[in-house]
Protein backbone atom coordinates (compact mmCIF):
# COMPACT_ATOMS: atom_id res chain seq x y z
CA UNK A 1 0.00 0.00 0.00
CA UNK A 2 2.72 2.34 0.52
CA UNK A 3 4.04 2.40 -2.67
CA UNK A 4 0.80 2.88 -4.50
CA UNK A 5 -0.05 6.17 -2.57
CA UNK A 6 3.78 7.46 -3.16
CA UNK A 7 3.15 7.04 -6.66
CA UNK A 8 2.79 10.17 -8.62
CA UNK A 9 -0.77 11.59 -9.05
CA UNK A 10 -0.49 10.77 -13.33
CA UNK A 11 -0.09 6.87 -12.15
CA UNK A 12 -2.61 6.68 -9.37
CA UNK A 13 -5.19 8.88 -11.23
CA UNK A 14 -4.96 6.14 -14.25
CA UNK A 15 -7.10 3.97 -11.38
CA UNK A 16 -9.35 7.35 -10.42
CA UNK A 17 -13.00 6.08 -8.59
CA UNK A 18 -15.42 6.52 -11.43
CA UNK A 19 -19.03 8.09 -10.19
CA UNK A 20 -21.17 6.02 -8.96
CA UNK A 21 -18.77 3.02 -8.42
CA UNK A 22 -17.00 2.78 -5.44
CA UNK A 23 -13.89 0.97 -6.45
CA UNK A 24 -10.53 2.15 -7.46
CA UNK A 25 -8.44 5.68 -6.18
CA UNK A 26 -9.87 8.83 -4.85
CA UNK A 27 -7.76 12.04 -3.29
CA UNK A 28 -10.04 14.25 -0.92
CA UNK A 29 -13.25 12.78 -2.37
CA UNK A 30 -12.49 15.99 -4.39
CA UNK A 31 -14.54 14.58 -7.23
CA UNK A 32 -18.17 13.75 -4.97
CA UNK A 33 -18.15 16.76 -2.82
CA UNK A 34 -17.85 20.68 -2.62
CA UNK A 35 -16.59 21.31 1.18
CA UNK A 36 -15.33 19.11 4.45
CA UNK A 37 -13.10 17.22 2.42
CA UNK A 38 -11.12 14.78 4.21
CA UNK A 39 -7.80 15.28 4.34
CA UNK A 40 -7.00 11.50 2.66
CA UNK A 41 -6.16 9.66 -0.70
CA UNK A 42 -8.07 6.19 -0.71
CA UNK A 43 -8.06 3.01 -2.43
CA UNK A 44 -10.71 1.12 -2.91
CA UNK A 45 -11.75 -2.54 -4.18
CA UNK A 46 -14.35 -5.23 -4.05
CA UNK A 47 -13.65 -8.68 -2.15
CA UNK A 48 -15.79 -11.61 -3.28
CA UNK A 49 -14.48 -14.92 -2.77
CA UNK A 50 -17.15 -16.46 -5.23
CA UNK A 51 -16.05 -14.52 -7.53
CA UNK A 52 -13.69 -15.36 -10.42
CA UNK A 53 -11.22 -12.65 -9.68
CA UNK A 54 -12.38 -12.07 -6.19
CA UNK A 55 -10.80 -8.71 -6.55
CA UNK A 56 -13.24 -6.44 -7.80
CA UNK A 57 -10.82 -4.26 -10.28
CA UNK A 58 -7.88 -6.39 -11.45
CA UNK A 59 -6.12 -3.20 -11.67
CA UNK A 60 -3.01 -3.96 -9.64
CA UNK A 61 -2.04 -6.25 -12.48
CA UNK A 62 -3.73 -5.11 -15.73
CA UNK A 63 -3.36 -1.36 -15.04
CA UNK A 64 -0.84 -0.65 -12.33
CA UNK A 65 1.17 -3.04 -14.28
CA UNK A 66 3.25 -6.78 -12.96
CA UNK A 67 5.36 -4.58 -9.88
CA UNK A 68 2.05 -4.53 -8.04
CA UNK A 69 1.39 -7.94 -9.04
CA UNK A 70 2.38 -9.18 -5.48
CA UNK A 71 0.60 -6.72 -4.24
CA UNK A 72 -2.76 -7.72 -5.28
CA UNK A 73 -2.10 -11.16 -4.03
CA UNK A 74 -0.66 -10.08 -0.80
CA UNK A 75 -4.78 -8.25 -0.75
CA UNK A 76 -6.40 -11.20 -2.01
CA UNK A 77 -5.12 -13.54 1.06
CA UNK A 78 -5.59 -10.39 3.56
CA UNK A 79 -9.37 -9.93 1.97
CA UNK A 80 -9.75 -13.87 2.61
CA UNK A 81 -8.62 -13.83 6.21
CA UNK A 82 -10.79 -10.73 7.36
CA UNK A 83 -13.65 -12.71 5.64
CA UNK A 84 -12.86 -15.63 7.40
CA UNK A 85 -12.58 -13.71 10.79
CA UNK A 86 -16.11 -11.42 9.96
CA UNK A 87 -17.31 -14.50 9.62
CA UNK A 88 -16.84 -15.97 12.75
CA UNK A 89 -17.90 -12.86 15.26
CA UNK A 90 -20.96 -13.21 13.25
CA UNK A 91 -21.20 -16.52 14.98
CA UNK A 92 -20.39 -14.82 18.52
CA UNK A 93 -22.36 -11.96 17.83
CA UNK A 94 -25.15 -14.57 17.30
CA UNK A 95 -24.71 -16.09 20.47
CA UNK A 96 -24.90 -12.95 21.96
CA UNK A 97 -28.05 -12.21 21.31
CA UNK A 98 -29.51 -15.99 21.70
CA UNK A 99 -30.03 -16.82 17.80
CA UNK A 100 -28.81 -19.64 16.15
CA UNK A 101 -25.36 -19.80 15.61
CA UNK A 102 -25.27 -19.63 11.77
CA UNK A 103 -28.02 -16.87 10.83
CA UNK A 104 -25.73 -13.97 10.63
CA UNK A 105 -22.56 -16.42 9.24
CA UNK A 106 -25.43 -17.86 6.31
CA UNK A 107 -26.61 -14.15 6.09
CA UNK A 108 -22.99 -12.99 5.01
CA UNK A 109 -21.51 -15.41 3.55
CA UNK A 110 -21.81 -14.66 -0.27
CA UNK A 111 -21.74 -10.93 0.04
CA UNK A 112 -18.94 -8.71 -1.51
CA UNK A 113 -17.33 -6.97 1.33
CA UNK A 114 -15.32 -3.34 0.85
CA UNK A 115 -11.98 -3.60 1.02
CA UNK A 116 -10.22 0.35 1.55
CA UNK A 117 -6.66 1.45 1.63
CA UNK A 118 -7.09 4.73 3.56
CA UNK A 119 -3.55 7.32 3.27
CA UNK A 120 -3.96 10.51 5.57
CA UNK A 121 -1.02 12.72 4.48
CA UNK A 122 0.58 14.92 7.47
CA UNK A 123 -1.36 18.45 7.07
CA UNK A 124 0.44 21.69 8.30
CA UNK A 125 -3.00 22.79 10.17
CA UNK A 126 -4.19 19.30 11.57
CA UNK A 127 -6.91 21.39 13.72
CA UNK A 128 -8.70 22.70 11.11
CA UNK A 129 -9.63 19.51 9.18
CA UNK A 130 -10.50 15.51 9.42
CA UNK A 131 -9.07 12.55 8.01
CA UNK A 132 -12.29 10.95 7.95
CA UNK A 133 -15.33 13.26 9.13
CA UNK A 134 -17.60 11.79 12.20
CA UNK A 135 -19.45 8.81 11.09
CA UNK A 136 -20.82 5.18 11.47
CA UNK A 137 -19.93 2.97 8.80
CA UNK A 138 -23.14 1.81 6.95
CA UNK A 139 -22.00 -1.42 6.77
CA UNK A 140 -21.94 -4.39 8.92
CA UNK A 141 -19.14 -4.56 10.51
CA UNK A 142 -16.00 -3.23 10.27
CA UNK A 143 -12.00 -4.65 10.72
CA UNK A 144 -9.47 -2.18 11.08
CA UNK A 145 -5.60 -2.49 11.17
CA UNK A 146 -4.10 1.17 11.64
CA UNK A 147 -0.60 1.62 12.03
CA UNK A 148 1.36 3.14 14.96
CA UNK A 149 0.86 6.29 14.10
CA UNK A 150 -2.76 6.87 15.80
CA UNK A 151 -5.60 9.16 15.19
CA UNK A 152 -8.58 6.53 15.12
CA UNK A 153 -11.52 8.04 17.75
CA UNK A 154 -14.40 6.80 18.95
CA UNK A 155 -17.13 9.12 20.53
CA UNK A 156 -18.04 7.59 24.24
CA UNK A 157 -19.35 8.87 27.13
CA UNK A 158 -19.90 12.10 25.26
CA UNK A 159 -15.94 12.71 24.02
CA UNK A 160 -13.81 11.80 21.55
CA UNK A 161 -11.16 9.17 22.76
CA UNK A 162 -8.20 7.86 21.04
CA UNK A 163 -8.27 4.81 20.29
CA UNK A 164 -4.71 3.61 20.80
CA UNK A 165 -2.65 1.94 18.15
CA UNK A 166 -1.38 -1.79 19.51
CA UNK A 167 0.87 -3.86 17.45
CA UNK A 168 -0.95 -7.25 15.77
CA UNK A 169 -4.25 -6.10 17.38
CA UNK A 170 -7.36 -4.75 14.77
CA UNK A 171 -9.93 -2.74 16.01
CA UNK A 172 -13.43 -4.58 15.22
CA UNK A 173 -16.48 -1.98 14.63
CA UNK A 174 -20.03 -2.48 14.23
CA UNK A 175 -22.42 -0.79 12.03
CA UNK A 176 -25.27 0.12 10.51
CA UNK A 177 -26.16 -2.66 9.09
CA UNK A 178 -25.57 -5.01 12.01
CA UNK A 179 -27.75 -2.45 13.77
CA UNK A 180 -30.28 -3.33 11.78
CA UNK A 181 -29.82 -7.01 11.95
CA UNK A 182 -29.54 -6.70 15.83
CA UNK A 183 -32.81 -4.93 15.47
CA UNK A 184 -31.30 -2.31 17.41
CA UNK A 185 -29.68 -4.22 20.24
CA UNK A 186 -26.04 -3.51 19.35
CA UNK A 187 -25.75 0.05 18.17
CA UNK A 188 -23.11 1.08 15.44
CA UNK A 189 -20.05 3.03 16.25
CA UNK A 190 -19.56 6.58 15.43
CA UNK A 191 -15.80 7.26 14.93
CA UNK A 192 -13.76 9.70 13.42
CA UNK A 193 -9.71 9.78 12.06
CA UNK A 194 -7.73 12.95 13.09
CA UNK A 195 -4.43 13.95 11.26
CA UNK A 196 -1.16 15.16 12.47
CA UNK A 197 1.70 17.54 11.48
CA UNK A 198 4.12 15.73 10.93
CA UNK A 199 3.38 12.36 10.26
CA UNK A 200 1.55 10.50 7.57
CA UNK A 201 -0.75 8.02 8.91
CA UNK A 202 -1.92 4.64 7.17
CA UNK A 203 -4.92 1.82 8.18
CA UNK A 204 -7.00 -1.16 6.42
CA UNK A 205 -10.43 -1.28 6.63
CA UNK A 206 -12.28 -4.69 6.05
CA UNK A 207 -16.28 -3.68 5.19
CA UNK A 208 -18.45 -6.68 5.61
CA UNK A 209 -21.45 -6.03 3.46
CA UNK A 210 -24.20 -8.51 2.63
CA UNK A 211 -25.10 -9.52 -1.12
CA UNK A 212 -26.72 -7.24 -2.40
CA UNK A 213 -30.03 -7.89 -2.93
CA UNK A 214 -30.43 -9.84 0.43
CA UNK A 215 -33.13 -8.35 2.54
CA UNK A 216 -31.82 -6.86 5.70
CA UNK A 217 -33.77 -7.76 8.47
CA UNK A 218 -33.12 -8.71 12.04
CA UNK A 219 -34.47 -13.00 13.10
CA UNK A 220 -37.79 -12.99 14.04
CA UNK A 221 -37.47 -14.23 17.52
CA UNK A 222 -35.45 -11.51 18.26
CA UNK A 223 -37.82 -8.57 17.22
CA UNK A 224 -40.04 -10.89 19.41
CA UNK A 225 -38.69 -10.35 22.32
CA UNK A 226 -38.32 -6.85 21.58
CA UNK A 227 -41.97 -6.07 21.05
CA UNK A 228 -41.40 -4.14 17.58
CA UNK A 229 -39.28 -3.41 14.42
CA UNK A 230 -36.76 -0.64 15.05
CA UNK A 231 -36.28 -0.51 11.27
CA UNK A 232 -37.78 -1.27 8.06
CA UNK A 233 -36.75 -3.76 5.56
CA UNK A 234 -34.29 -2.75 3.18
CA UNK A 235 -31.76 -4.13 0.71
CA UNK A 236 -27.59 -3.51 1.41
CA UNK A 237 -27.88 -2.05 -2.12
CA UNK A 238 -30.26 0.50 -1.11
CA UNK A 239 -28.49 1.84 1.57
CA UNK A 240 -25.11 2.01 -0.70
CA UNK A 241 -27.08 3.21 -3.30
CA UNK A 242 -28.20 6.01 -0.45
CA UNK A 243 -24.91 6.57 0.66
CA UNK A 244 -23.61 7.00 -2.69
CA UNK A 245 -26.14 8.80 -4.88
CA UNK A 246 -28.06 10.76 -2.22
CA UNK A 247 -26.90 11.37 1.66
CA UNK A 248 -22.64 11.76 2.57
CA UNK A 249 -22.92 9.20 5.51
CA UNK A 250 -22.00 10.73 8.88
CA UNK A 251 -23.37 10.13 12.35
CA UNK A 252 -27.45 9.64 11.56
CA UNK A 253 -27.08 8.13 8.16
CA UNK A 254 -29.37 5.09 8.62
CA UNK A 255 -31.79 7.35 10.37
CA UNK A 256 -32.08 9.64 7.51
CA UNK A 257 -32.15 6.77 5.28
CA UNK A 258 -35.14 5.25 7.14
CA UNK A 259 -36.95 8.49 6.51
CA UNK A 260 -35.62 7.90 2.57
CA UNK A 261 -36.79 4.28 1.75
CA UNK A 262 -40.10 4.66 3.06
CA UNK A 263 -41.20 7.79 1.63
CA UNK A 264 -42.75 7.51 -1.91
CA UNK A 265 -40.27 8.84 -4.32
CA UNK A 266 -37.62 6.92 -3.00
CA UNK A 267 -38.98 4.20 -5.17
CA UNK A 268 -39.38 6.43 -8.51
CA UNK A 269 -34.72 6.95 -8.05
C1 LIG B 1 -20.24 1.95 2.26
C2 LIG B 1 -19.22 2.76 2.50
C3 LIG B 1 -19.24 4.22 2.28
C4 LIG B 1 -17.89 4.66 2.93
C5 LIG B 1 -17.00 3.48 2.65
C6 LIG B 1 -17.90 2.32 3.04
C7 LIG B 1 -17.99 2.27 4.60
C8 LIG B 1 -17.58 3.62 5.25
C9 LIG B 1 -18.10 4.83 4.46
C10 LIG B 1 -17.40 6.20 4.80
C11 LIG B 1 -15.89 5.99 5.08
C12 LIG B 1 -18.03 6.92 6.01
C13 LIG B 1 -17.49 8.36 6.12
C14 LIG B 1 -17.76 9.15 4.82
C15 LIG B 1 -17.17 8.47 3.56
C16 LIG B 1 -17.69 9.27 2.34
C17 LIG B 1 -15.64 8.60 3.53
O1 LIG B 1 -15.10 9.49 4.23
O2 LIG B 1 -14.98 7.86 2.78
C18 LIG B 1 -17.70 7.00 3.52
C19 LIG B 1 -17.29 6.01 2.42
C20 LIG B 1 -17.76 6.38 1.00
O3 LIG B 1 -18.94 6.80 0.80
O4 LIG B 1 -16.89 6.26 0.10
O1 LIG C 1 -8.47 5.38 9.34
C1 LIG C 1 -9.15 5.19 10.38
O2 LIG C 1 -8.64 5.02 11.50
C2 LIG C 1 -10.66 5.13 10.28
C3 LIG C 1 -11.14 5.02 8.85
C4 LIG C 1 -12.65 4.82 8.81
O3 LIG C 1 -13.37 5.02 9.77
C5 LIG C 1 -13.27 4.36 7.54
O4 LIG C 1 -12.55 4.25 6.51
O5 LIG C 1 -14.52 4.11 7.61
FE1 LIG D 1 -15.40 4.25 9.45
Amino acid sequence: MHNFFKLPSCDKLRVQRLPGSLWGYSSGHADRYLSKLPWKETLSFGYNENCPNPIGIDFFKSTLGKDFEQTGLVYLKYCEAMKGLSLSIMELLAISLGVDRGYYRSFFEDGCSIMRCNFYPPCQEPGLTLGTGPHRDPTALTILHQDQVGGLEVFSDSVWQTVRPRQNALVINIGDTFMALSNGTYKSCLHRAVVTKYEERRSLAFFLCPKEDKVVRPPPDLVCNQGRRMYPDFTWSDLLRFTQKYYRADDATLQNFTKWIISPKSASL
